[in-house]
Parts: C-alpha cells; sequence; structure tokens
C-alpha cells in the first residue's frame, strides 16, 4: 500500500489504549500539540466567524454540507510534491486500513458528488466549515488544525463561477469591516502556464509538479526553484520564459507576450469585467506569480491577501476540472475556495476590529433560602418555557456572591425567590444590565412581579 510518507516510512499503528487510568498519574492538561482548546471567550469569536461564514454561504444561496474528518489515505495521495502531501496526518487503523485526517476538504466534497452522481441535479452550490489537519514538525511552532470554510460550485465551465466565488468572499469581508484598502485578491489562471509549458512541449503529465514547484517562488530562492524545475525536466530556455511570464501583472503586457488567442487571457479579461459589474474591481489585481499549491488546480486561481504584507494568504482558491475524473467520476468542471479561521483574526486584531463578544444572559435566578430553591427552579422553568434564558443559582449563596455572577455573566435582571412574595405568588425583580436602562426602565430598576407577567 502506499504510506503518506514514504520518506520517513513511518506510518502511525494504534497501539490498544490503557485499560485504566493509574489515578496517581497526573494528565497533561493542555491539548495535544499543535491543537486549540476552546474556551467560552474564544469560543464566542469562533461561532461569531462561523456564522458570517455561514450568512454569506447563505445570501449566495449555498446548501451546507459536511464529511467525515477522518478519510481513506488515497483521496489526498497525490504525486506532485504537494506541502499538504508531505504533511499528511496518516495512520493505519485497527483494521489495519491507511486512513488520514483530512488536511483539506475538497477531495471530499469531490467523493460525495461521484457518490451522489445523477441523484443530484448540476449546478452544485455546496459550503463546509471543517476541522483540517496537518501533521507538521513542531520545530516550526505551527498549528497542526484549523478550521476552513469552504464553498464549491460543481458543474458550471463558465468564469462566472469564479466571479461569483470572488464576490462572496468580498461579501463576507465587507461584512466584518475588511475593505479593499486592508485587503486583496491575486488573480490569474494556470492555463497561462499550461500555454507556455505546451509551447516548450514540456508534457502535461508535469503540469502539476511545475505548479507545486513555482507556488514555492516565494518561500525558497529563485535558484532553487529552477534547479527543481531543470530537473524536473524543463530545458534553461522554459525556465527562463516562464519565470520571465509569471513576474507579469499586466494583462495587456501578458497578451502581448502570448498573443491575444490564449484562453487564459480570455478567462482572465472575462473575469475583470464581471468583477467591474459585481462592483468589485478594486479588490482584485492580475498576478501571474499566483499558481497555489494545490496539484489539481487546472485554470482561474486566487489569493486573498493583506496589503500590508505582514501576513500569510488569507484565503485562497480556484477551479478544478479534473479532480472528479481523476477520482473516477464525470468529467465534472468544478472550482472553490478555502478560507482558514487563523489569519483572519491576526487581521482582524491587526485591524482593531475584533468583536466584542461578552457572556449574555436574560434572567438569573436564585432563592433567598434553601426550601424555596424548588421555587427558584419553577420560576426558572416558567421563565424558560416562554424563551428567557435563565441562569439559575443552583445552591444556598450569599446575594453578595449572586449579584458578583450576575455581572460576571452579564445577566439583565435578577429575579429573586423569597419567602414573602412568594406567599403571595410574586417574586422579586431588579434590572441590572446597561442595556436594560437604555430602555427607559432605570425607574423601576426593582420591583415585585407576578411571574407570570414576564414574557
Ligand atoms: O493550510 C494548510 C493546513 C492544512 C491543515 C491544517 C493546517 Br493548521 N493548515
Amino acid at each position: 500500500t502506499t504510506v503518506c510518507n514514504e520518506r520517513t516510512g513511518r506510518s502511525g499503528s494504534i497501539a490498544s489504549p490503557p485499560t485504566h487510568l493509574d489515578i496517581t498519574q497526573k494528565i497533561d492538561v493542555n491539548p495535544p500539540k499543535g491543537t486549540r482548546d476552546f474556551p467560552p471567550e474564544e469560543m464566542r469569536l469562533r461561532n461569531w466567524l462561523f456564522q458570517n461564514f455561514r450568512e454569506v454561504s447563505q445570501l449566495f444561496g449555498f446548501e451546507e454540507v459536511d464529511f467525515p474528518v477522518l478519510e481513506s489515505e488515497a483521496l489526498f495521495i497525490r504525486k506532485a510534491g504537494e506541502e499538504i502531501r508531505d504533511q499528511l496526518y496518516c495512520f493505519e487503523d485497527r483494521g489495519n486500513r491507511r486512513v488520514a485526517l483530512r488536511p483539506e476538504l475538497t477531495p471530499s466534497l469531490a467523493r460525495l458528488v461521484i457518490q451522489k452522481g445523477k441523484s443530484v441535479s448540476l449546478p452544485l452550490k455546496w459550503y463546509a466549515i471543517g476541522q483540517c489537519w496537518r501533521y507538521e514538525r513542531m520545530t516550526r511552532g505551527r498549528r497542526r488544525e484549523h478550521y476552513q470554510w469552504n464553498m464549491d460550485i460543481i458543474g458550471v465551465p463558465d468564469v462566472s463561477a469564479e466571479a461569483e466565488l470572488i464576490s462572496s468572499i468580498v461579501t463576507f469581508f465587507k461584512r466584518i469591516g475588511i475593505t479593499a484598502s486592508d485587503v486583496g485578491f491575486k488573480v490569474s489562471s494556470r492555463k497561462v502556464l499550461q500555454e507556455v509549458l505546451r509551447r516548450y512541449s514540456v508534457p502535461e503529465s508535469l503540469f502539476g509538479r511545475v505548479c507545486i514547484i513555482i507556488d514555492k517562488m516565494e518561500k525558497i530562492p529563485i535558484n532553487e526553484v529552477k534547479k527543481e524545475l531543470k530537473s524536473a525536466g524543463l530545458s534553461e530556455e522554459a525556465v527562463e520564459e516562464l519565470l520571465e511570464i509569471l513576474s507579469m501583472n499586466s494583462l495587456a503586457k501578458l497578451e502581448e507576450k502570448l498573443g491575444d488567442s490564449v484562453e487564459a487571457l480570455a478567462d482572465l479579461k472575462q473575469l475583470f469585467s464581471l468583477a467591474e459589474k459585481y462592483g468589485y474591481s478594486e479588490w482584485i489585481q492580475f498576478d501571474a506569480s499566483i499558481v497555489r499549491g494545490l496539484a489539481y488546480y487546472t485554470g482561474i486561481v486566487f489569493e486573498g491577501f493583506d496589503r500590508e504584507g505582514k501576513l500569510r494568504a488569507i484565503c485562497g482558491g480556484g477551479r478544478y476540472d479534473r479532480l472528479l475524473s481523476t477520482f473516477g467520476g464525470d468529467d465534472i468542471p468544478a472550482c472553490g475556495f478555502g478560507f482558514g479561521d487563523a489569519v483572519i483574526i491576526e487581521l482582524l486584531k491587526e485591524r482593531g476590529l475584533l468583536p466584542e463578544l461578552g457572556p449574555q444572559v436574560e434572567n438569573i435566578v436564585c432563592s433567598l433560602d434553601q426550601d424555596l430553591h424548588g421555587a427558584a427552579s419553577a420560576v426558572a422553568a416558567k421563565l424558560r418555557e416562554k424563551g428567557q434564558s435563565v441562569d439559575l443559582v443552583l445552591e444556598n449563596k450569599p446575594l453578595k456572591w449572586v449579584f458578583k455572577r450576575a455581572a460576571r455573566i452579564n445577566a439583565r435582571r435578577l429575579i429573586l425567590v423569597g419567602s414573602a412574595e412568594w406567599q403571595k405568588g410574586m417574586v422579586g425583580v431588579k434590572i441590572l444590565s446597561s442595556v436594560a436602562n437604555t430602555m427607559g426602565t432605570e425607574g423601576n430598576t426593582a420591583h415585585s412581579s407576578r411571574i407570570s407577567d414576564y414574557g
């Protein structure tokens, strides 16, 4: 079987877990290397981010899908020398199957489309938000998991699909306060590369590998890139021509170089024209050096970048018309993007745009003595039936403690169940939060109320 990492030959095997934990053993309370916990504050920010992903996806008429985080390793084994392959989080399961924690969502999406076959009608507009994994030497201290938002359009060969996808990301950025002066999209087409390789009779089979080598241009010295291109079989002349074209950021200059019959040019011109119609021209620019680091892209590719140049790519995507057929499916055109949950948060921090997201509960309910806890529970149940959120104080606590907790959880109202009022079917109500006061109720911040009055 093909293992995910021939270089080390290491393929993890599942040792049987211990049958009991030694109670004296102090466990490490931190999450595994490269992974994160999401305590409430971080979870609120994550939910806010994902809610914006979801609302934009729904605004564009996309349907949500999801797949197992664990997939057959074979789904990700490609021979183009991608980083994602070298860092595959793969192992052999207890049934001796080669499996991997997904490093990306697109292959799973392609698998599901093929599985659905004729039972779904094209085009499909699907989105997913899923945790993706890589196993990287922690020497670089980078994370091993992140969440990725993906949107994909399956079954539309025209560049109108890529234009729609970029529009959805622009819409997302605008929703969270990011403008075209903060972020832009570098756009190109791999058909430019394909045309140059064709002119130098480089075999199609080398296309993916050449793209992956070029994608490293920003990360390794140019001489190393040239060396790798030559070792892949490109002539000195082809390499020089390729690098000259990749340095272009003007469509006019590219046309001068390649002539106006090249399909890549028609695609890019159409994309820029549609961008004008959508109203997001100021967000995009042609940059021939953009190839992206996934072997399966075949056409338009794009990536979102921060204009201050401090951060890694925010998102990226493109057309992948051959992926489904390489999985044995029909020749169905497709395009999509991935948007990670880490760089965007760094950008929002940089720009002072992180949202203020404190806890929020409408009511805190407490009994003034222990034998009224049942009454307090009944009050909480009634409020909850009416859709009111309630933090019910579960133990006998001094009022000072209750007020402190009410402030900490940002409760808007304190409901006190005391014997005197309870005899009359009443409870004490104290309006706590500033929100309540702005609603013009400062006057009666404390009063008794029949619990049935509270909707
Ligand atoms: O963007 C590449 C990637 C894939 C999986 C997990 C992480 Br962290 N990063």
